[in-house]
């Protein structure tokens, strides 16, 4: 990565005397914050630390025909959704599929369907689906609950590969009160969706027009922590300075009237930004507690596929890879010579990510193709995933480096904390996925937390009413 910022859109940022506002990261919730202020504050800057935009919203082409999603995939519910309002006004389309459409168990290498389920997953998706009538108090984990409520070790097994590894973490970490809360704020529906193009597409469209820094990593914030009612947003001549200002790696300054901050919450943990005055302790202990863990997303590559055309996801209890998917796009992109190929992924959060983090890279691979070999193999062809097998991209989200791990899970935080973490103190406002009071981690999740946040930044100054109708 050079060492040098550089401006991906509209040149070097104009500081005049109209107001500026500062946005920390350039993922969803920063490009959904910056496009809300756009129009309505004279210069909107977006820093970003890495050398692109979109966050956790990542790619890798040239493996298959299509990009393959690293991060984020698949959209979560299409009522009520920031997320698909942008998608119908730029008319995309989405294609809905089954989750989970099958489970392999690899203790007795059986498999069932979502329609042919056993009694023990049945009764691991009524508990989830019950979980409102759960009894857990602040510090309750999802596995005591599940125990408590007589659940066998295989039920618990199932749930780690169902529910933990999707909510990103293990079910002992997980709490109970946040699971109730994430329940009862779950508004968009139940609907799993992937759409018709990469997720480049949303970003490319979210940064249309927004001037963002890259290579620009800010390592301290000096802010006003108190805004008098009815302040001006454009710091008043008389202090001579504006109110904020954010130094990046190379020292530079960058001077404005208000912050917004978008960063991994593992970035607030790990101390990266150093902010002036400090943090006030009730932050500094939400930001504590609230847990982020992380994820691998292996990606194996094939010749051709072996697995049967109807299949598309498979949860695997006792499996090495816990969730497994296809990937399947109606309208394939270029060339001729990826034509045919094919990929399957493995998606492994939490512990076992960690754990998987600390093998060899050859390991991981064989013992990811010996499952599929185990659960797609058959007696005319006993390794077909070992056969058609060409490639692997290994994405371990830890590794990121201003990202460290993968999003924000249901955890034993106390009730309030993530309020608490998105409160402003003064000129410095927070988003960001982990921030969300009601729901995390997705993808409309951290763009209303963009959205609000900017939405805060135009109350608390009484700049020109709310854009929030634009969208
Ligand atoms: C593996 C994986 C799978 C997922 N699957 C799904 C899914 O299927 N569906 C779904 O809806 N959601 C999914 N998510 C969650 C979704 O991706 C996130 O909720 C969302 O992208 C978070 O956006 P954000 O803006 O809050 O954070 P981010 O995207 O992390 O943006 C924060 C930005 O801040 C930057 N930054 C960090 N430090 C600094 C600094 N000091 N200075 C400047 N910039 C800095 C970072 O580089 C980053 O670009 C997944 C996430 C992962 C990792």
């Amino acid at each position: 990565m050079g060492s040098k910022a550089e401006s991906v859109s509209g040149g070097v940022p104009r500081f005049d005397p109209e107001g500026t506002v500062a946005i920390v990261g350039a993922g969803l919730a920063g490009l959904q914050a910056a496009r809300v202020l756009k129009d309505v504050v004279r210069n909107v800057v977006v820093v970003e630390a890495s050398d692109c935009l979109g966050g956790r919203v990542k790619q890798v082409s040239g493996l298959v025909p299509w990009s393959l999603q690293l991060g984020p995939e698949f959209i979560h519910g299409s009522e009520n959704s920031v997320l698909m309002k942008m998608v119908d006004n730029w008319g995309w389309k989405t294609r809905e599929l089954e989750w989970p459409d099958k489970y392999y168990f690899a203790d007795t290498k059986t498999s069932c369907s979502s329609e042919d389920e056993t009694k023990e997953v049945e009764r691991v998706h009524h508990f989830f689906e019950d979980i409102l009538k759960v009894e857990g108090e602040d510090g309750a984990s999802v596995k005591d609950a599940m125990a408590k409520a007589g659940a066998s070790r295989k039920e618990i097994e199932i749930a780690e590969v169902c529910y933990a590894n999707d909510f990103g973490t293990s079910l002992d970490k997980m709490g109970i009160p946040e699971l109730k809360r994430e329940k009862l704020s779950w508004t968009y529906g139940e609907k799993y969706l992937i759409l018709d193009r990469p997720l480049s597409c949303l970003i490319n469209n979210l940064a249309a027009g927004i001037d963002v820094r890259i290579k620009w990593q800010a390592k301290r914030i000096e802010y006003a922590s108190s805004i008098d009612k009815g302040t001006s947003l454009v710091t008043p001549r008389s202090k001579g300075i504006k109110r904020c200002s954010i130094v990046n790696q190379q020292g530079e300054r960058l001077q404005c009237d208000a912050v917004i901050v978008t960063v991994p919450l593992t970035i607030l943990q790990d101390g990266d930004i150093t902010f002036s005055p400090p943090l006030p302790l009730a932050k500094r202990g939400a930001i504590s507690r609230i847990a982020m863990s992380t994820a691998v997303k292996v990606v194996l590559v094939f010749a051709s596929r072996f697995w049967p055309e109807s299949f598309w996801d498979a949860c695997c209890p006792y499996g090495f890879l816990p969730e497994i998917w296809a990937t399947k796009y109606d309208s394939p992109r270029s060339s001729d010579e990826l034509a045919g190929r094919v990929a399957m992924v493995g998606f492994v959060c939490g512990d076992r990510a960690k754990r998987m983090a600390e093998m060899p890279e050859d390991e991981i691979v064989s013992s990811s193709l010996a499952q599929l070999d185990e659960m797609f193999g058959s007696r005319v062809e006993e390794r077909p995933a070992s056969s058609a097998f060409l490639s692997y991209y290994i994405k371990n989200w830890s590794e990121e480096p201003f990202i460290r791990g993968a999003y924000s899970y249901p955890c034993k935080a106390k009730e309030g904390d993530r309020g608490l973490l998105r409160k402003s103190v003064g000129s410095l406002f927070f988003a960001g996925e982990a921030t969300h009071e009601g729901v995390n981690p997705c993808m409309q999740g951290a763009l209303e937390t963009g959205q609000l946040a900017a939405q805060d930044v135009l109350k608390t100054f009484q700049v020109g009413g709310n854009n929030l109708g634009k969208l």
